[in-house]
């Protein structure tokens, strides 16, 4: 299937700027490798300052191959706090690194958040591929890309558990599912906190 090669020609090359082994992402274009499409098509919208088209999320699988609306904008991306739009070049694919990669490259591809806006006279149509990794394999870190400066970000975790967490994450309206492993300390230390305070005020 063309998009198949496609995304294998891209997560080859991937792994290159990684300078990884070129076949390091690849099984996530494997034929037994869940492969979704969706069609997203949005309305005009009145108030487009009251209503999303895609609230702000991030992707959930390896990466997403995108076919944008050949003529409405919409699609912006999160960068240094300040929303971008993501401008239309004809013909071109959208390529979203997804938080799959995100871990298997330590986060030295950030799964970007990104949202839809919508537009009050013109509806918009787009074709999202996404691609994820076998759910029996294990996602960790590659051991290349860990170091003294740049310890593991994320845990290891079957595909299958992380897509558990991920639309666990998606059903409680939340925008990001992956958490590097230091906001958990954060959170456990920020809970110690509290707790002591507590034992504080209860003394
Ligand atoms: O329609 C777009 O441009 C983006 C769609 C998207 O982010 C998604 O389907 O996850
Ligand atoms: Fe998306």
């Amino acid at each position: 299937m063309k998009t198949r090669q496609t995304a294998e020609i891209i997560l080859k090359n991937m792994a290159k700027v990684l300078n990884l082994e070129e076949n390091y992402f690849i099984d996530v274009a494997a034929d037994n490798a869940p492969t979704f499409a969706r069609f997203n098509y949005f309305p005009p919208c009145l108030r487009p300052d009251l209503v999303y088209g895609i609230r702000p999320h991030a992707d959930g699988g390896a990466i997403t191959i995108l076919l944008p609306d050949k003529e409405v904008e919409g699609l912006q991306v999160l960068k240094d706090g300040q929303w971008i739009k993501v401008p239309i070049i004809p013909d071109a694919l959208i390529v979203n690194v997804a938080d799959q990669i995100e871990i298997m490259s330590n986060g030295e591809l950030k799964s970007p958040m990104h949202r839809v806006i919508t537009n009050s006279e013109k509806q918009r149509i787009s074709v999202a591929m996404f691609y994820l990794s076998e759910m029996e394999k294990c996602l960790a870190p590659a051991p290349e890309l860990i170091n003294e400066i740049k310890p593991m970000l994320f845990k290891k975790m079957k595909a299958r558990e992380y897509r558990d967490i991920f639309f666990q994450h998606l059903m409680r309206g939340e925008n990001k599912a992956l958490l590097p492993i230091s906001s958990f300390f954060q959170l456990f230390k920020c809970r110690r906190l509290v707790r002591i305070c507590l034992y504080g005020k209860s003394q």
